[in-house]
């Protein structure tokens, strides 16, 4: 069980109401690799660097058979979102992912296949945002002894084109639960997981056989009650947010730690459940934990 961990940090800009109350920075970029990150963006960074010097470094991994993850974690109005998503005009690391691995993959023989799915994980329900359904429409989880943890009845769109797949992907953001708090206006609530599954298609283009699986998430904000002064509904999002990104320190903890073999518990939480082989680097390693 390998796991493989490069972490980044970005500093956001202040925004108008910081400035107004001269808040201070709780970060100054020194140099491109203040203390123990793999890489420090300071507010200057455009969303092309950002992507080119972590998200892009995983595409030959991705493109060899290995499963790989990226979250974008932080506190609420950190600039999760806008590093994930961005905006037209600014687009962040996972439209940019679509462009980059479509390019790389066009005309390759034999040929791949991409498929992706986008969900979101709200107070521990999962929601499917591309097919449609309602806020009150949940899939279930099931354990399958041989695809792993199976969400069913989520929707996965293949698409010959990446424009296609950037239509689904707006789409589905349009369909994302956001909520506004002290913190972020439109604070997103839910973790968004886009899962992109590569297959290589068979000389006829018939059949498929899973090549990797590259998991893009946006993490809802980590918070302290006190600070967003949320009650009630809010308060409760809250302390469900804190809990999944709690067991999900705990599996990574577990995954890097270097007494072997480590016992990983994915099943405190929706989200690690789905992530269980993705973290775990494929899902022969996940299932012997
Ligand atoms: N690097 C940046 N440059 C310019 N604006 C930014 C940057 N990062 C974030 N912002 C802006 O700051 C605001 C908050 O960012 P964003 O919504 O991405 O935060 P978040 O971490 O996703 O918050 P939450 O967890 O509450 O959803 C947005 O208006 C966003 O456009």
């Amino acid at each position: 069980m390998y796991l493989f961990l490069k972490v980044a940090i970005r500093v956001r800009p202040m925004n108008a109401r910081e400035k107004r109350n001269s808040e201070r920075a709780v970060a100054t970029v020194l140099d491109d690799n203040l203390l123990a990150f793999d890489r420090v963006f300071d507010e200057r960074a455009t969303q092309e660097q950002v992507f080119d010097q972590t998200a892009r470094l995983l595409i030959d991994d991705v493109l060899g058979g290995t499963n790989a993850t990226v979250f974008a974690y932080g506190a609420t109005g950190s600039g999760k979102t806008h590093t994930m998503q961005g905006k037209d005009g600014s687009l962040g690391i996972v439209p940019q992912m679509l462009a980059a691995l479509f390019q790389r993959i066009s005309g390759s023989d034999p040929a791949i296949a991409v498929s992706m799915s986008y969900i979101e994980i709200y107070n521990e329900t999962v929601r499917d945002l591309l097919s449609g359904a309602r806020e009150s429409d949940y899939l279930e989880l099931r354990e399958d002894p041989h695809r792993g943890t199976v969400i069913v009845g989520m929707e996965q769109v293949e698409a010959e084109s990446v424009d296609v797949l950037l239509n689904h992907l707006r789409q589905g953001n349009r369909h994302r639960i956001t909520e506004s708090t002290a913190a972020n206006s439109v604070s997103s609530r839910s973790h968004a997981v886009v899962q992109l599954v590569l297959s290589k298609k068979s000389a006829k283009g018939k059949k498929q056989h899973m090549l990797s699986k590259l998991s893009l998430i946006d993490l809802a904000g980590s918070e302290r009650a006190a600070a967003t002064q949320n009650v009630g509904l809010r308060m409760l999002e809250g302390s469900m947010i804190n809990r999944s990104l709690l067991a999900l320190g705990n599996c990574i903890n577990a995954l890097s730690s270097r007494a072997a073999p480590a016992y990983v518990n994915y099943r405190d939480s929706k989200l690690t459940r789905i992530l269980k082989d993705s973290l775990g680097g494929g899902l022969q390693a996940a299932e012997r934990s």
